[in-house]
C-alpha cells in the first residue's frame, strides 16, 4: 500500500500532519470578515459542534486476517469516476480564501481525480471554473425568485460541462450565524457574485445593520418553492438532480419518489440551529432509500474514519465544506489538494485496519453506533 507524496510548496504546508494542521494555517491567513463568515454555524453553534461529535461517538468494529496488501479506495458518483469517495461541497465566495478563488478549487479537484460543487455565490463565472475543473464539477442552485435567472445558470452549468445540479433545499432563508450579525459581515468591494448579479446591485443592498449577505439572500431566495415544483425544475435541466439538505427519511422517501438523489446535510450547523447532525440523520435515511437514489453526506468530515463511517452506513461519497476552504487559504490550489490527498491517505488506512480492501468492504457491521 503506498500513501501518496505530494510535492507541494510551502514547508507549513507540506509538515501538516492531518487537516487540524491545515485549519490552523487556513485560519491564520484569513481576515476576520472571512475567518468568521467560514468558521460560523447558526445561533449557539449546537449543530456544528455535534456533525463532529457524531463521528466521534460511533465506534468501529475492524475485521482481521483479511489480504490487505492492495487497498482499492476508487469509486464513482453519478458515473463519475473517483479516486475516493471524498468531493467539495458548495461554498460561497472562495475569493475571501485566495486570489485563484474557485479557480484553485476546481484545479484541485481535476488533479485528485475528486469532484467540486460549484456554489451559485462564486467569485468566479461558472463558465471559467468549467474549464478549470475539465467535467469534474456539479452545480449548486440556489433558486432566485427571478426563475427565468436561475435557468440561464442552469443552461449555462450544463454548457460549461457540470455533470449534477446540486439544488439546496435547506435555506429559503439564512440562518442566523449571530458573529456575522455582530461584526457585519460584507464582501469586499473587491469580489462581486458575477453568478448572480453585478457589483453595483451587490452594493446598492448593503445597508448599516447585521450580516450584509443575510440582508441580500433575503430579498433574492425563492421561499415558495415545495415538492410540487421541482416538475419544473426537471424540465429545466436534463442533469441529474441531488437535493441538498435533507435530514430526515420522509424527505428522502419523497425525493426518491421524485427522481431525485439525496444530499444529507444540515448547511454545516449554519442553518437550523440543534438540528440532528448529518451522520446520525443517514441510517433512517439509507434505510427509506433502499437503494433508488445516491446519497451522499456533509457536515464535520475530518477524519479518514468519518469518511470510512459514512461510507459503511450507506453513504455513496462525503463532501468537505469548511475543510477545503481551509486548504484553500493555506495555499491555494496545492493547499486543496494536501487536504484532498491527506484525507484519502487516512481514508486508505482506516479501510485496511478494519480489513476492507475495497469500498464494497465497507458494510454496517463495520460500525457500532
Ligand atoms: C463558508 C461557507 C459557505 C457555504 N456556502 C454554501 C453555498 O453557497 N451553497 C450551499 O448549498 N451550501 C453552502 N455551504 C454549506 C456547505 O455546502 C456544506 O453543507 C457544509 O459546509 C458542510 O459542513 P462542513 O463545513 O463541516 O464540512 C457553505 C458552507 C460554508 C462553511
Ligand atoms: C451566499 C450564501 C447563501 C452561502 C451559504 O449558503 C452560506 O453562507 O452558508
Amino acid at each position: 500500500m503506498t500513501l501518496h507524496n505530494l510535492d507541494t510548496p510551502g514547508d507549513a504546508l507540506r509538515d501538516a500532519v492531518n487537516l487540524a494542521d491545515i485549519e490552523a494555517l487556513g485560519r491564520a491567513a484569513l481576515d476576520r470578515n472571512a475567518l468568521e463568515y467560514y468558521a460560523s454555524g447558526a445561533n449557539d453553534e449546537h449543530t456544528l459542534r455535534e456533525n463532529r461529535a457524531a463521528f466521534t461517538r460511533a465506534r468501529l468494529r475492524p475485521r482481521i486476517l483479511v489480504d490487505v496488501s492492495a487497498v482499492d479506495t476508487r469509486t464513482s458518483a453519478l458515473g463519475l469516476p473517483l479516486s475516493s469517495p471524498i468531493g467539495i461541497a458548495p461554498s460561497a465566495f472562495h475569493g475571501l480564501a485566495h486570489p485563484d478563488a474557485e479557480r484553485a478549487t476546481a484545479r484541485a479537484a481535476h488533479a485528485r481525480d475528486s469532484v467540486m460543487t460549484l456554489s451559485t455565490f462564486s467569485n468566479t463565472p461558472i463558465e471559467t471554473v468549467g474549464a478549470d475543473a475539465q467535467g469534474r464539477f456539479w452545480f449548486q442552485l440556489y433558486l432566485l425568485r427571478d426563475r427565468a435567472h436561475s435557468r440561464a445558470m442552469l443552461d449555462r452549468a450544463r454548457a460549461a460541462g457540470a455533470r449534477a445540479l446540486v439544488f439546496t433545499v435547506d435555506a429559503p432563508y439564512l440562518g442566523r450565524r449571530e458573529v456575522n450579525e455582530r461584526h457585519r459581515f460584507a464582501l469586499p468591494t473587491h469580489l462581486g457574485a458575477p453568478n448572480v448579479a453585478s457589483r453595483d446591485a451587490l452594493a446598492q443592498v448593503e445597508t448599516d445593520s447585521g450580516s450584509q449577505l443575510a440582508n441580500y439572500f433575503r430579498d433574492l431566495a425563492d421561499k415558495t418553492f415545495t415538492w410540487h415544483d421541482l416538475a419544473w425544475l426537471r424540465e429545466q435541466t436534463p442533469l441529474p438532480i441531488i437535493l441538498k439538505g435533507i435530514l430526515t427519511a420522509e424527505d428522502a422517501v419523497l425525493a426518491a419518489e421524485h427522481g431525485c438523489h439525496v444530499w444529507v446535510s444540515n448547511h454545516g450547523g449554519r442553518q437550523l440551529d440543534t438540528a440532528i447532525s448529518s451522520f446520525e440523520a443517514l441510517p433512517e435515511i439509507v434505510d427509506a432509500v433502499a437503494g433508488r437514489s445516491e446519497i451522499y453526506l456533509d457536515g464535520g468530515v475530518t477524519r479518514g474514519t468519518d469518511v470510512l463511517k459514512a461510507v459503511a452506513l450507506g453513504a455513496r461519497a462525503v463532501f468537505l465544506g469548511r475543510a477545503a476552504l481551509w486548504g484553500l487559504a493555506a495555499a491555494g490550489q496545492h493547499g486543496v489538494e494536501r487536504t484532498l490527498t491527506l484525507l484519502e491517505d487516512e481514508f486508505r488506512l482506516a479501510m485496511a485496519l478494519c480489513g476492507a480492501a475495497q469500498i464494497e468492504d465497507l458494510t454496517p457491521a463495520l460500525v457500532r453506533l
